[in-house]
């Protein structure tokens, strides 16, 4: 595989109705269409929208559906040396976290979601590739942020969480990209290590309880774990990627969630940033078509800590989570144009050859 150019995959996971949405007897007004989705506008049922994505999962699929089709080819270019991302959006309790981290317990783990998922696989493969050529060794480190009303928090320093207010500063470097300094990078070397991570960080997440969704995650959180593998036998050989996983904060109506206070301060923060990731995405659609224009990564830190993923070294995946139900109609129309829009934009991943040459002396 070499410096492919990719557009961002793009696939769209719609949820079962919820029990407020079964109660109030509301209506479905989402289908599948082979690799497509139709939504209808349940004031007008001649308004009708249709879409097509990389994939899509209607309430039936699984998540292992969701692993094969989403996660694992992210982690098989991890593994050939690309950075690789997968985003989940959409509005608050579409399924986002659902989908992203799933839910522990259930017969043989079947409802764990892509992060516990990729996990298991990662250390799976580097056993098998380390059993089939000892020549090569694998470092895996992970650290785990949340950008919380505009700052960013460590979510495995508790002294970072207990500190609010002081947040961490978003930096660049020429051969490692952007980056957050000061921000805690753990090894692990089995999935065990990872997961107690994981789930630290996990507890550590802001969450609140909104009129749309008991556990609503009030906060946009990327876990990174990055791979370093060298060759004993071939330096030249010694590759380098991080695998982002991004769990955003939910979109959202202010009057679909009765927010008020510190509530509603979150939901200006949570939009605010998501309209900037949104002119980010309309900017490299732009750039897609050849036109020269400003991309604005700047305007916020979300957009500032996506920027590589988005449109730089990275391939890239964006799931879009939405509901079935008429009275989401509105904000279920808007993730889907969201994503589609996204669906242009154009990346060029390069192989981290140079990059494993910096993050070999970490290995020494
Ligand atoms: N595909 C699904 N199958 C079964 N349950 C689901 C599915 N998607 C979501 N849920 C359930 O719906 C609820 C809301 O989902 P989740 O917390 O993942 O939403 P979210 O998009 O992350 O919301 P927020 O943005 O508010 O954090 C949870 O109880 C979750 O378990």
């Amino acid at each position: 595989m070499s410096n492919p150019v990719e557009n961002i995959r793009v696939a769209i996971r719609c949820r079962g109705f919820n029990e407020k949405e079964r109660k109030a007897g509301d209506k479905c007004i989402f289908s599948v269409e082979n690799e497509g989705v139709c939504l209808v506008n349940p004031e007008n049922p001649t308004d009708v929208h249709r879409f097509g994505f990389d994939h899509v999962f209607g309430p039936e699929a699984q998540q292992h559906e969701l692993w094969d089709q989403v996660g694992k080819p992210a982690l098989d270019k991890a593994f050939a040396g690309f950075n690789t991302t997968i985003f989940a959006y959409g509005q608050t309790g579409s399924g986002k976290t659902f989908s992203m981290q799933g839910v522990q317990g259930g017969a043989d783990g079947e409802l764990a979601g892509i992060i516990p998922r990729m996990n298991e696989a990662l250390f799976a493969r580097v056993g098998a590739e380390t059993a089939a050529n000892p020549d090569i060794h694998f470092l895996v480190t992970c650290s785990y942020f949340e950008i919380y009303n505009e700052v960013v928090y460590d979510l495995l320093d508790p002294d970072n969480r207990k500190n609010k207010g002081a947040g961490l500063e978003i930096r660049e470097h020429t051969v490692l990209g952007i980056y957050v300094k000061g921000l805690q990078e753990m090894v692990v070397d089995t999935p065990k290590k990872l997961q107690a991570l994981i789930d630290q960080g996990m507890a550590s997440r802001t969450v609140g309880s909104t009129a749309m969704n008991d556990t609503s995650s009030r906060s946009h959180s990327v876990l990174s774990v990055k791979l370093h593998q060298r060759d004993a036998s071939d330096a030249a050989r010694s590759t380098f990627a991080k695998l982002n996983l991004v769990d955003l904060a939910g979109s959202e109506r202010q009057k679909s969630t009765g927010a008020a206070g510190a509530r509603l301060r979150e939901g200006a923060n949570i939009n605010k940033s998501l309209s900037a990731l949104g002119n980010v995405i309309n900017a490299l659609v732009e750039v897609a078509k050849g036109r020269k224009v400003f991309v604005p990564y700047r305007n916020s830190k979300l957009t500032r800590v996506l920027q590589e993923s988005l449109g730089g070294n990275s391939l890239t995946a964006m799931l879009a989570a939405v509901s079935p139900a008429a009275c989401n109609f509105a904000e279920t129309l808007s993730t889907l144009q969201y994503a589609s829009r996204a669906k242009a934009i154009q990346l060029r991943a390069v192989k981290n050859e140079e990059a494993s040459q910096v993050c070999m002396h970490m290995m020494k």
